[in-house]
């Protein structure tokens, strides 16, 4: 997969990114390979993730102090975890220029924008973002330019915001090779609840029942693990932070799909007991649908596939 070539003309003056992990620094690689930025400036708070930017060569300036960052910036990005968007924004704020656009790209919105809010000053604009696309892998040798190729880029600007600075920011991630949709935080934090959140939950639950289980299957579960499970392990080797974070500020909706999915869980395993197939079957046959349409529209392109090329 490639990103189209650079552009004539930078969209934007000066870009800053904070926080250079897995997709701080797959922004700048993507800004950087596409020429979007006439000044391209990265921040982290670890010094040793600045030193390494700096080597890597992924930014025009690597500044040190979060006021060095933002000072000039058209945009600023938030690439932090979650829990630390806030603190982010209030080092930020008294040294931005009004008229800038601050954006972020945290998996939980509604947590966030109230974050942003609380700390940022009435002369910016706010134009909350999420790509959804990441991986497993986290810091700064873990980005690519083209992780958001193809992938949606969800934006939950508050009622009211500019729609000049929401078309900006639109149109860098569409530069970035994304597909722009626009939504409320907390139409946000439900559908990811159930799409991304509640996945990994499941993910890390069912590899620590496992690694529970091991002292009595004296290491199968390594041995055998080149079934489902396998993929298990890959979505609960995510980043502790970014995922403690995630859960801790959308615990609403997170609370309210576990609900369901235990109650479903529950069922399942009363079909199970009194031996009723066809229940079984037949939820079998709709999600085997489900992943089947997934596919038609093109939304599964990168995941392993671990031998079983037949599905
Ligand atoms: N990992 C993924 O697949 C995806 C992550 N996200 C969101 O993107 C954000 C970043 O995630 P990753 O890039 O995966 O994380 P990462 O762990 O790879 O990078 C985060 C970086 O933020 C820095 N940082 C932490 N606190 C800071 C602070 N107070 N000031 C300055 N720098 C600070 C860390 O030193 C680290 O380099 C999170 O909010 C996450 O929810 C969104 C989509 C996908
Ligand atoms: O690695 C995977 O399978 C992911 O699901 C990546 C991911 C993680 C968090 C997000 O907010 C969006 C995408």
């Amino acid at each position: 997969m490639v990103l189209d070539p650079p552009l004539a003309q930078p969209l934007i003056g000066r870009l800053t990114v904070i926080g250079i992990g897995l997709i701080g620094s797959s922004i700048l690689r993507a800004v950087k390979a596409r020429g979007l930025a006439g000044t391209l400036v990265a921040y982290d708070g670890s010094e040793a993730v600045r030193d390494r930017v700096r080597d890597l060569g992924i930014a025009d300036l690597v500044a040190t102090t979060p006021a060095q960052a933002v000072a000039g910036a058209d945009i600023v990005i938030l690439c932090v975890p979650v829990g630390a968007m806030g603190a982010v924004a209030e080092a930020i704020a008294p040294h931005l220029t009004p008229g800038a656009i601050i954006s972020d790209v945290g998996s939980v919105k509604g947590a966030v924008v109230n974050a942003l809010r609380a700390h940022l000053p009435a002369n910016v604009h706010i134009v909350p973002g999420h790509p959804v696309a990441g991986t497993e892998y986290s810091g700064p040798d873990a980005g690519f330019a083209t992780l958001f190729k193809n992938r949606w880029s969800i934006l939950t600007p508050p009622e009211g915001t500019d729609p000049a600075a929401v078309a900006a920011l639109s149109g860098l991630w569409t530069a970035m090779g994304a597909n722009v949709e626009t939504m409320t935080p907390e139409h946000h934090d439900l559908v990811l609840a159930i799409t991304s959140h509640v996945p990994h939950l499941i993910a890390y639950n069912i590899v620590g029942t496992a690694a529970d289980l091991e002292a009595v299957t004296q290491s199968e579960v390594i041995k055998y693990s080149a079934g489902g499970f396998r993929d298990f392990t890959r979505i609960a080797a995510s980043d502790p932070t970014m995922w403690r974070d995630v859960f801790l500020n959308n615990r609403e909706a997170v609370i309210e799909v576990l609900g369901r999915f235990t109650e479903d869980l529950i069922a399942l395993q009363r079909a199970i007991r009194w031996a009723e197939g066809d229940k079984l079957f037949d939820l079998f046959t709709r999600t085997r649908a489900i992943r089947r349409s997934i596919i038609e529209i093109g939304q599964e392109t990168a995941a392993p596939d671990f031998g079983r090329s037949h599905d």
